[in-house]
Formats: C-alpha cells, structure tokens, sequence
C-alpha cells in the first residue's frame, strides 16, 4: 500500500497542520505505552499516527535523561502531582515518554502465575489470547534491548539469565556504568539471604522473583548510561524519518468525539487544547481518526478521559451535566497503589564506590515475612475474603465479583507464593554513607477510584487509593518493617552501620524487630505512595468489572482501545515498566490485526 504522509511529521507543540487532520490512529498520551504502540504501528508506511501528549518535550533536561536524578522530579513541573488519600502524592510522569521518562528506572518482572491469572479473568472465548507468561515475556523481550553484565560488574555481584530478555528490541536495559562496587549491595544480599531464608537468584526476570538478586536499570550503558524512556527507545530513532508519525505535545486531549450516540459507539477523533504550566487552552482543535482511539493517559487519567467522553457511570455523568453514553460503571474503579515505608541506618562512611542507580532487591513471600504466624494468617486471609471484598465493593462491581478476584489473588499469594513485600536497598546520598531500605507491600487488598470532579478536562480527578483501608495490606507492611529491621541488623549488612536513624526510637525495638503494633501506628503515619497505579480500566470479562476485553478494546465501543497501565486487573510482584512496555507491544500487533 502507498506511503501516508502526514502533514507535518516528528515532534511539534504547535497545532498548525494537526488541527483539522485526520490520521489512521490516534494516541492519546505519549507516555510509556503511547510512544511503544506509536512507534509499532507506524513501522508501516502506509498507515498515519497522531499522538497527542500533555507534557512537553524535556528529553534533553538531565532531571530526565539522568535516572539517578529521579528523586528530584516529584513536584516539579514533570510530575502531575496528583493528590490522593490524606495527603499522598501519586507521582505521574508529564512529559513526553511520561512516567518511563521519571522513573527509576528499575528493571523487573513479576511472577508467571500473575500473569497466567489475567486469562482467568476473562471471557472463556478469549482465554487463549496469550495474556499469560509465555505470551507476555514474548512482548517484553520484543520491547527489550538487554546487554548482559560485563565481568567488571559480575565481580560487583551483577547477573542475568541472559535467555530470559530480548536483544533486538528498543528500550535498553543493563546494569549501570556507574554500578557501585563497594561492600554495601553484596552485603544487603547476603544479609537479606540470612534473616529470611530468601534464596540467591540470578534474575527477577524469569518468572519467578521470590528472591533476593541484582538487577538491571533501563538505561543505555553504551550512552554513558542515559535512561532509555519510550521516548528515547521508541521516538527518538525515528522521529527523523517516520514522515508518517506526529507527535504534538503540549496539548490535553479534552474528550473523544463520537460519529454516533448508538452503542456500539464509534469514535471519530479527538478534541485537545493548548496545555502547559501557564496555560490551559480556551480553543478547543479537533483531529480525525480513520480507525482507531487509542488511550494510553495513564492509569489516573485515562479513566477521567473515558468519562468526560461519556463512558463511565451516569451516576457520576449525569450531575456533571455530561451526557452518559455508555453506562459503565466500572471505569475508574479498582485503582491499586502500594504504599512503602523508609528505614534509614547511618554508615560507616565506607566507600560506595559508584555513583548507581541503586540495583539490589529482595522479594520475600507471604510466608517469609509472617514466619511462625503464617499458618494462622494464612487461614485469616481465606476466612476474610468475603469481608473484605463487601468492604471494597464501593470500589468495584460488587462485592460478589470483587470475592471472585479477591479469591484469585490470595491464591497467587498463598499458593504459588508469588512475592508479597519489595526490599529496595539503596545506598545513600550521605557523606556517611547510608544503607536504605524502602519496603512496600506488593499485593493490596484496598481498592481505591478515580472520578472526575467537574466536566472541566484540565481540572485534576478525583483519587483514592484508599491506602491500607483492608487489615491485611497494613499488616504486611508491618511484618515487612520488622524483617527489613532484622536485614539490617545481621551480618554482614550490619557491620556497615552504625544503627538506624529512621524510624530508629519512633518504633522501639525488641525481639521481633519491634511490635506490630507499633510499626501499624508509625506506618499509617509515615506511608508514602508507592506511584505504580493501575486497574482503573481493568482487562476483564465485563459480568467482573471489566472495562476492556481481551483485544483491550472498551466495551460497548468500536474502536476505541485502551493500551496503558490502566488494563493491568491486578498488581503485580514487580515494578511495572516492563510489563507495560510487553502490554503496549501485544496491543500493537492485535491492532494491525484488526481489519478495517
Ligand atoms: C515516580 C515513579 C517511579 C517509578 N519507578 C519505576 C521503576 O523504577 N521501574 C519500573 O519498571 N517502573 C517504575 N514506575 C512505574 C512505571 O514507570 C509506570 O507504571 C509506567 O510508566 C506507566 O506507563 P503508562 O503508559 O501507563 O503511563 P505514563 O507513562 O504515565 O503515560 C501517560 C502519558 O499520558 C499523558 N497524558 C495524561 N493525560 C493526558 C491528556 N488528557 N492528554 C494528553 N496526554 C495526557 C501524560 O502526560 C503521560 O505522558 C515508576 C513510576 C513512577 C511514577
């Protein structure tokens, strides 16, 4: 077929051209996934893609292209900085390649039975669409640029299973030039090793990370360690020769424009307006879309653009005065964050002898963390089910459906013991040298929302994560604090430190690494947003609180997919980039399948 030019092609901030055109597909967000499918779909000549992106173009500000700088963007202009429950902030990328442009950058998978447990969630008639390990790693290897440890940094502790990542793909991943090579990360290994019985792995990414191991960054050691976003991965090499491909930033997409108001909805473009720290657009441009919608916002807001399109509940529509075209009231719902707690030990003022990022984890499971209580707390979580979907039920379908995927994810917890608590251990900026342990709870039970509060698109949504609302999800965080504590008082990590600072006597100590109860009665107090949210357009059968199917596409639409973070039905024992990079290329190839 002929070549698509589009009218004006590579990255722009100017409407000139865009406004008024049409184009096969039509991204909304040039985050994460938005860029990865962006840059799938416009491999072909023939086909057009427009993508419209909120943030502006920074891939040249080192707060973004230097991961180590990660900790300095929440609250700057490239963090959305929405305002959650009791304060919380959930950092969100506002940029082009979003939040893989503002993270850490850490480079994980979570455990095959995770995976495996999205099928089960959908229509029996689409339980073979590959959403499970072995279709998914095909994806994330697609996505990846892997280059194994050198022997200097096999000699710091780093390895890999190298078979278990991709080689040819775009987003690099490799342990950092910058690696540190000092006593600090070897000795979180072995001490995790020795206070929990946790096994020494070689790489989280092969389908089972209940271990403690190194790993890898998504930055590109050949270019002096500089992140590799999905803007750099997908974007940048093409961006000069694509002429079939543009990207508008500074530009909020304000609805979806639909060509009908009968169900199946059929959208036919999109409405945005000039955005940026100054400026929210009083003119409102439209472009056209031959085929597809394609959402990649976010979790937090690509529910809220589904909505202020009138997909979502006519109960929240109605009183917004928007009109309610598909009464689906699961979008937004089943929002899962995870909260993480920091503990702080002053060094010896050994030499770290690297500049990071920081690449040693430890994974522990259910049983890992609750030792001797396990068996009790075990029989607690089957009996409590019932109570705590009823308790969630606000936040899902029902209490009955929630019961359903509540059932399904003790089962990941208890039985194929899939990680239940993150141990990121991180090496200080102090002259001292600190040793630092972030500890989250992986698995939430709490289901929180996203709701817009007004049909005004550039005001912020509503989000409640409803952090540690379920008794579990605080007593895990609890019991990974005490363990955390006890890594960090065994040898040989405890021979760097000179003790903890933080919480330090806030939660006094004792055999058990501190009382439950205090660390509960310091953690509700001192949680953070863990910033990895997901589920609020959930991949499930629509009888569950699904909002997409199997091929991601909303119900009750033609063509309108959702592609993003948004999708995943529940969280997983990993950070998430990779995942989202393996979700956006599956969703890549079932578009260019999809005949028109
Ligand atoms: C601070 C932080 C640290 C993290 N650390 C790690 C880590 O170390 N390792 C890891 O693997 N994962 C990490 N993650 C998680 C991972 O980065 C995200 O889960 C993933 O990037 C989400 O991808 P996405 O495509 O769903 O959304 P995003 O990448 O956030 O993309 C959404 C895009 O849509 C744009 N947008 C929103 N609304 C509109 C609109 N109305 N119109 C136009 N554009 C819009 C946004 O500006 C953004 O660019 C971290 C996340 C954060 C926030």
């Amino acid at each position: 077929s002929k070549p698509n030019p589009t009218a004006v092609f590579g990255v722009t901030s100017s409407p000139d051209g865009i406004a008024g055109s049409t184009y096969d597909y039509i991204v909304i967000g040039g985050g994460t996934a938005g860029l990865a499918v962006a840059g799938r779909l416009s491999e072909n000549p023939a086909i057009s893609v427009l993508v419209v992106e909120a943030g502006a173009d920074d891939r040249n500000n080192p707060l973004v292209y230097d991961v180590n700088q990660f900790t300095n963007v929440g609250g700057t202009f490239l963090d959305w900085g929405y305002l959650a429950d009791e304060g919380r902030v959930v950092t969100q990328g506002k940029t082009l390649g979003g939040s893989s442009s503002i993270n850490g950058g850490t480079w994980t998978r979570g455990s095959a039975a995770q995976y495996d447990s999205w099928s089960t969630l959908l229509e029996k008639s689409e339980a073979n669409l590959g959403w499970n390990w072995k279709g998914m790693l095909h994806y994330m290897r697609k996505a990846e640029n892997f280059f194994p440890p050198t022997p200097e940094q096999v000699a710091k502790g780093a390895e890999a299973i190298p078979s278990v990542h991709g080689s040819s793909g775009p987003v690099h991943a490799a342990f950092p030039r910058g690696m540190y090579g000092g006593p600090q990360q070897p000795a979180f290994l072995a001490s995790a090793s020795n206070a929990s019985g946790l096994v020494h792995c070689p790489d989280f990414s092969a389908g089972n990370p209940n271990c403690v191991s190194m790993c890898p960054v998504s930055l590109n050691y050949f270019n002096n360690d500089r992140r590799s976003s999905s803007a750099e991965a997908y974007l940048t090499p093409n961006e000069k020769t694509r002429k079939n491909w543009v990207t508008l930033t500074q530009h909020l997409v304000t609805k979806i424009i639909w060509s009908n108001t009968q169900i199946p909805l059929v959208a036919s473009g999109v409405e945005f307006a000039a955005y940026s720290n100054t400026t929210n657009g009083t003119t409102r441009f439209t472009a056209h879309a031959r085929k597809e919608i394609i959402l990649a916002a976010g979790a937090i807001r690509t529910p809220a653009i589904l909505q202020l399109s009138g997909i979502g509940d006519a109960n929240l529509l109605r009183p917004l005065n928007i009109t309610p075209l598909v009464d689906l009231k699961t979008v937004g719902l089943n929002l899962i964050d995870q909260t993480n707690t920091v503990l702080i030990a002053s060094g010896t003022g050994f030499d770290p002898a690297g500049s990071g990022p920081s690449d040693v984890i430890a994974y522990p499971n259910f049983y890992q963390i609750f030792r001797n209580a396990s068996t009790d707390k075990a029989a607690e979580v089957k009996k409590s089910i019932q109570t705590w979907a009823a308790s969630q039920a606000s936040n899902g379908l029902s209490a009955s459906t929630l019961e359903t995927i509540f059932e399904k994810q003790a089962e990941i917890i208890l039985n194929t013991k899939a990680p239940m608590i993150e141990m990121f251990y991180a090496t200080g900026p102090d002259p001292s040298i600190q040793l630092v342990t972030v500890c989250w709870q992986l698995l939430p039970f709490s289901r929180g929302r996203v709701a817009i509060v007004s049909n005004d698109p550039f005001e912020y949504p509503y989000v409640h994560a409803n952090y540690l609302n379920v008794s579990l999800d605080l007593d895990v965080m609890a019991a990974g604090l005490q363990l955390a504590r006890k890594i960090l008082q065994t040898p040989p990590l405890s021979d760097l430190s000179t003790g903890e600072v933080v919480p330090g006597a806030a939660v006094p100590d004792n055999a058990e690494g501190g009382s439950a109860a205090d660390w509960r009665a310091y953690i509700r107090q001192n949680y953070n947003s863990v910033t990895h949210p997901i589920g609020t357009a959930a991949m499930m059968r629509r009888e569950l609180g699904g909002v997409v199917d199997g091929h991601l596409k909303v119900y009750d639409t033609a063509n309108v997919r959702v592609v993003d973070a948004s999708v995943l039905p529940m969280q997983l024992s990993a950070h998430l980039s990779s995942t989202v990079y393996g979700v956006a290329e599956k969703a890549a190839d079932l578009i260019k399948a999809a005949q028109y």
